[in-house]
């Protein structure tokens, strides 16, 4: 079976975690994009994971009320740090080998971020989770991911999310959207389409990775993409 990404930088949403639940972690939903996770690993594809952490906390939501954007955001970034626990227990229950990285030191919780240790672990076999997004206010797990997949030397970056690829609109506010299969980071940026930010398509453009937009709710899309099937929209140069 031809595999078209040996090497993927996964992005899974925080709001994919909670499942039905409208806030935190849903512990079957993690079990399940951990099988998935699994799925494709046992395929030969070498897998790191950015989480991010919307289910919990947005820096946003927080200035929107009047607080401040930069303790909204450090709150967002310990989000994606129990979110990645959550990951990593729901791996090694399946047996996967697996690793939390944050971009925030917190030794007794976790190794702390470096190239080096990630790019070691990937080839030791582990699954590599990256948390505390890129480590930095005013960014977002988006763009930690296009981030780490650079440094990973990533051959695709895949976005599970919501949806099952990029519309002409945001296919939850506009029924009639039409989905495109491809498109480059240019298009993507030109026209708007605001599934993934601005910050994170031009990183991933400047650096040649194509986005691969799917969705994480249908059991083995992951798998079912990365050996040509499944619904997706690949964004390229
Ligand atoms: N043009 C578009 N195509 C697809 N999704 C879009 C588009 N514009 C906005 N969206 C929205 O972007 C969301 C994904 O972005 P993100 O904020 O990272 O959400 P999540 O954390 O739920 O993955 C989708 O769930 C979708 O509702
Ligand atoms: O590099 C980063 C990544 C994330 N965040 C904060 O963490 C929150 C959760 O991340 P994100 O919204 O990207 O999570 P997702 O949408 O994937 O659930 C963000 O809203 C930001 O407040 C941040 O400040 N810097």
């Amino acid at each position: 079976m031809a595999i078209r990404f040996t090497r993927v930088l996964l992005k899974v949403s925080g709001e994919a975690l909670m499942g039905g639940q409208g806030f935190g972690i849903d512990v079957a939903v993690a079990d399940r994009i951990a099988a998935d996770i699994k799925e494709a690993r046992d395929l030969g594809v070498e897998i790191s994971v950015v989480i991010g952490g919307g289910n919990i906390f947005r820096g946003v939501a927080v200035a929107s009320k009047g607080g401040d954007r930069v303790t909204g955001d450090h709150m967002g970034m310990l989000a994606t740090v129990i979110n990645a626990m959550a990951l990593r227990t729901s791996l090694t229950k399946l047996g996967v080998d697996a690793i939390v990285l944050s971009a925030i030191a917190m030794p007794e919780l976790c190794e702390s971020f470096s190239q080096r240790a990630a790019l070691a672990h990937a080839s030791a076999g582990r699954v590599v989770i990256f948390a505390g997004g890129t480590g930095n206010p005013f960014f977002t797990t988006d763009s930690a991911a296009a981030l780490r997949a650079a440094e990973m030397g990533a051959t695709a970056l895949f976005k599970g999310t919501q949806v099952d690829g990029i519309y002409s609109a945001d296919p939850k506010l506009v029924p009639d959207a039409t989905r495109f299969d491809q498109l480059t980071h240019d298009e993507v940026l030109s026209k708007g389409l605001a599934v993934m930010d601005v910050t994170a398509v031009a990183l991933a453009r400047e650096n040649h990775i194509p986005i691969v937009v799917f969705s994480l709710h249908e059991k083995g899309e992951f798998a079912r993409i990365l050996t040509g099937g499944g619904r997706s929209t690949i964004v390229t140069d």
